[in-house]
C-alpha cells in the first residue's frame, strides 16, 4: 500500500509564518480579496432568487467567544464559494478556512501584541487541513482593507464622481495609534489613488505611541512619494478637527468620539472593541449618522445594544453599484457615515487562501495536493 492511501499525498500542512506572510500581501490584491468577502456575505444575505450567479457566496456563522482568565477566544469559522483570487481573471475558487484568534490586553507589558491568531485553510472539497497562516498581520491588513474599501464605496467614490476633476484629497484622524491604528494609516497612504493624503492627525493615549507612528509615515512620505503632513494630537477633539475621514482603533470602553468633534460630512471606521464593539463612539454621533455594518449575522449578536440607523452590509451597497436595482444604499450627501467593523470570518477565509495561492505560487506548486 502506497504510504500515502488512506492520509493524502502532503503528510503535513503547510505553515507559512508572518514574515512570509508579509512578503506575500500586498495592499491591492487584498483589497481584492476582502471585495470578494464583502460581496460573497451580502450575496448570501439575499432571498435565494434574488442571488447574482456570477457573484460569490458564502456561508459564516456568528463567531464564538470563549472567555478565559486573561482574554478571550474567538473562533472564526467560514466559507466563500467560486471567488475569484485577482481581479479580472476568469478563474474561481471556493475555500474553507478558520480563524482562532485571541484578545489578551495586557499583553503588552510582556512585550506581546494584544492580537495573536492563526488562520486554518482546508480543501473544499476533501476537507484536508491544506495550510497554517500565521494570522496576526494577517489581521491587521484585511481589517485596514475592510475600512479602506467600506471608505471607498461610502465615501470616497460618491466624492470622486462629484470632483470636477475626479479627485479628492482627505485629512485622516487616527484615533488609537496601536497595530490597527498602525495598519490604518499605513493603507491610506499606500492607496492613494482612492484619496490623496493631505494630512494625518494621530492621538493615542501614550502619546509616545503616536510619536512613534508619526516617524513611520514620515518614512512612509518617501518611499510612497507623498507629502502630506503628520501631527501628534493632546486631545482626541483635536485629532478629529477637520478630518474627512476618521478611524477608531482602541480597546477603550467609554466614549471618545462625541458629535462636536466632527465636521458635519465625514466617515469613520469604528474599529476597536471594548467591552462591546461600539463603545468608542459617542450616542450623539449614532444619533446622527448612518451605520454600514460586514454582516448582519454577527451584528444581530454583537451589536445588539447599538442604537443607531444601521442602513446594511457594505457587500449590499457593492452589489447595488455593480448591478443597479432597486434604491441606493448610500450615505445621505450631507450626512455623517459609519463603517462599524466587527471583523468576519470571509474576510480570513479569502485573504488566507490569497496567501496560500501566493505561497504556492512562489514555491513548488507540485507539492499541491
Ligand atoms: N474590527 C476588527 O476586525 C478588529 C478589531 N480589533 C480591535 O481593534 C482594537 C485595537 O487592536 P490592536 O491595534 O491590535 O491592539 P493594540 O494593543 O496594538 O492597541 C490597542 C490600542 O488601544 C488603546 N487603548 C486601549 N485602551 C484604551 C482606553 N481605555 N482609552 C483609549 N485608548 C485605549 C491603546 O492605547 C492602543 O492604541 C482592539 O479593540 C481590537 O479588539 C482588532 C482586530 C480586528
Ligand atoms: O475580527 C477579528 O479578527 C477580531 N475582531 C475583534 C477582536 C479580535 C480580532
Amino acid at each position: 500500500m502506497s504510504r500515502n492511501v488512506g492520509t493524502n499525498k502532503r503528510l503535513r500542512p503547510v505553515f507559512i509564518d508572518e514574515d512570509l506572510v508579509k512578503q506575500l500581501l500586498d495592499w491591492h490584491e487584498a483589497r481584492h480579496a476582502i471585495e470578494q468577502a464583502f460581496v460573497a456575505v451580502s450575496n448570501q444575505s439575499r432571498e435565494p432568487g434574488a442571488r447574482y450567479g456570477d457573484q460569490p457566496v458564502s456561508s459564516q456563522p456568528a463567531r464564538t467567544f470563549v472567555q478565559a482568565e486573561g482574554g478571550v477566544l474567538l473562533c472564526m469559522p467560514g466559507f466563500v464559494g467560486q471567488h475569484q483570487l485577482t481581479s479580472g481573471s476568469d478563474e474561481r475558487t471556493s475555500t474553507l478556512a478558520c480563524k482562532l484568534i485571541t484578545s489578551f490586553r495586557k499583553n503588552a507589558s510582556v512585550g506581546l501584541p494584544s492580537i495573536n491568531g492563526e488562520v486554518f485553510v482546508f480543501s473544499s472539497t476533501t476537507g484536508k487541513l491544506e495550510a497554517i497562516v500565521e494570522a496576526n498581520y494577517l489581521t491587521g491588513i484585511r481589517t485596514a482593507t475592510a475600512s479602506l474599501v467600506a471608505t471607498d464605496h461610502l465615501f470616497l467614490r460618491p466624492a470622486r464622481a462629484s470632483a470636477p476633476d475626479g479627485m479628492v484629497s482627505i485629512q485622516l484622524g487616527i484615533v488609537g495609534c496601536g497595530f490597527q491604528g498602525m495598519m490604518h494609516a499605513v493603507g491610506f497612504v499606500r492607496t492613494q489613488s482612492m484619496a490623496r493624503v493631505r494630512t494625518i492627525r494621530l492621538w493615542n493615549r501614550t502619546p509616545a505611541r503616536a510619536a512613534q507612528l508619526k516617524e513611520l509615515l514620515i518614512e512612509e512620505r518617501k518611499k510612497t512619494d507623498s507629502n502630506y503632513s503628520v501631527f501628534v494630537c493632546d486631545t482626541v477633539e483635536d485629532c478629529c478637527r477637520d478630518c474627512d475621514v476618521i478611524v477608531t482603533a482602541t480597546g477603550s470602553g467609554e466614549p471618545l468620539v462625541y458629535r462636536s468633534f466632527l465636521k458635519q460630512k465625514v466617515h469613520i471606521n469604528a474599529v476597536g472593541a471594548g467591552e462591546y464593539h461600539h463603545a468608542e463612539l459617542a450616542q450623539d454621533v449614532y444619533d446622527d449618522c448612518q451605520v454600514y455594518i460586514d454582516h448582519w449575522e454577527g451584528a444581530r449578536k454583537e451589536l445588539a445594544t447599538l442604537r443607531s440607523n444601521i442602513v446594511g452590509e457594505v457587500g449590499e451597497v457593492i452589489l447595488r453599484e455593480s448591478h443597479p436595482k432597486g434604491a441606493s444604499l448610500l450615505p445621505k450627501p450631507d450626512g455623517m457615515s459609519v463603517f462599524q467593523s466587527l471583523g468576519m470570518a470571509s474576510e480570513d477565509v479569502t485573504v488566507g487562501r490569497l496567501v496560500y495561492e501566493k505561497h504556492l505560487k512562489a514555491h513548488d506548486r507540485s507539492d499541491r495536493d
